[in-house]
């Protein structure tokens, strides 16, 4: 097969490059983790591998095994073997549940990142930037959807208002996630090469968006989960859907329960954060200290008390999971204090 024809076909599961990187080696994507191994799609066929023996070395990082959405050389043999991961164009990741404190990758190389939220009771701008602070430092392009725009009468205005509020250029569409043809906006998203995630709250709509991506395609779907656990219908979750306009669309159980973590930026709010520095104190508590800032700009109309509000609420989130990786880092020093120096900011008078 000549290397245009293996790009083309690896393109279907959402290759980028022009050419394919020496070696002649096998390339697939891993579609596809399981405890048993990774399933791998190579644009014609699935199967599945397994890692090679250096990706399970204790000392490794987790984040360098294959995940989710990687493209990775196979080394042929049964089962075949995942020898190598090529190098990751953006990285969704979140903070790992657990004794240590990890990053764990959800899924790579993914393009858009569609922040779904419903035109319903679901509605809540606030959760749809903190939605876009956890994509902000993987390399995605966030693009907003709100679905159900058929439920409601307002919704134009409450677009606008969304959009007002959001970063310049974030792209926002209002859908019917029922409605075909209120789903063909999001085609120049779902091009052949482009992936594609879905994330938003129970009900937003997620499952009725993808099927209505999925069209005709639907039935080829459920035919390949049927005979690839030989005749038995399998449980296991079909993490990348090929999409008839050439995109695909990467679905995992991580990616669904997508949280903030404690590391997450509040860039969003730098504008607050830069207020917060000109209050007289710098320890202010931005409450009835004299010369606080804060209150000066919530009094004059400046800062609404709802962007304010978030902004604490996203605040108080990052410092509570800081707390719970430092008193979990401490456990494991055997209760030692923390070895590094402390940032703090004594009561000084900026004056
Ligand atoms: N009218 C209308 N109803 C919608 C739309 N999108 C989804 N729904 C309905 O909203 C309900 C929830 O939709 P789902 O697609 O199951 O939501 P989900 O995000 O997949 O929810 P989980 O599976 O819990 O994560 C269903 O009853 C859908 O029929 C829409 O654009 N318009
Ligand atoms: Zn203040």
């Amino acid at each position: 097969m000549s290397e245009a024809e293996t790009i083309e076909r690896l393109r279907r599961v959402g290759w980028r490059g022009d050419a394919l990187p020496g070696g002649g080696l096998r390339l697939a994507r891993v579609v596809a983790q399981h405890r048993a191994g990774y399933e791998l799609h190579d644009g014609v066929s699935l199967f599945g591998a397994q890692p090679a023996g250096h990706f399970l070395k204790r000392t490794l990082d987790p984040s360098e095994r294959p995940a989710v959405g990687d493209f990775v050389e196979v080394e042929p043999g049964s089962p075949p073997h995942i020898s190598k991961v090529l190098p990751r164009r953006t990285v969704l990741s979140r903070a790992a549940a657990g004794e240590r404190y990890e990053r764990q990758v959800i899924a790579t190389n993914i393009d858009y990142v569609f922040v779904l939220t419903g035109l319903d009771g679901d509605f809540n701008p606030a959760r749809i930037e903190r939605y876009l602070s956890l994509i902000e430092d993987s390399g995605a392009q966030p693009v907003v959807l709100l679905s159900k725009l058929d439920t409601r009468a307002d919704g134009a205005e409450l677009i606008e208002t969304l959009r007002a509020r959001l970063p310049a250029g974030t792209p926002v569409h209002a859908i019917n996630g029922k409605d075909p043809a209120s789903v063909a906006i999001l085609a120049q998203y779902l091009q052949p090469g482009d992936s594609a995630v879905l994330v938003g709250s129970s009900g937003a709509g997620k499952s009725t968006l993808t099927n209505t991506l999925l069209g005709d395609e639907r039935m080829a779907t459920s035919a390949v989960r049927a005979h690839d656990s030989r005749g038995r219908h399998t449980t296991t979750h079909r993490a990348l859907l090929q999409l008839p306009t050439g995109g695909c669309l990467i679905d995992t159980p991580g990616m669904r329960e997508l949280k903030l973590t404690g590391e997450e930026n509040l860039d969003l709010f730098a504008d607050i954060e830069a207020l917060a520095e000109t209050c007289r104190f710098a320890d202010c508590g931005h409450g009835s200290e004299p010369g606080c800032a804060v209150q000066t700009a919530l009094d004059n109309g400046e800062l609404s008390a709802e962007r304010w509000r978030n902004y604490l609420k996203l605040r108080d989130e990052r410092e509570e999971q800081a707390a719970t990786l430092e008193a979990r880092l401490r456990r494991q020093r055997g209760g030692r204090p923390p070895t590094r120096p402390h940032a703090h900011r004594g009561s000084r008078d900026r004056e």
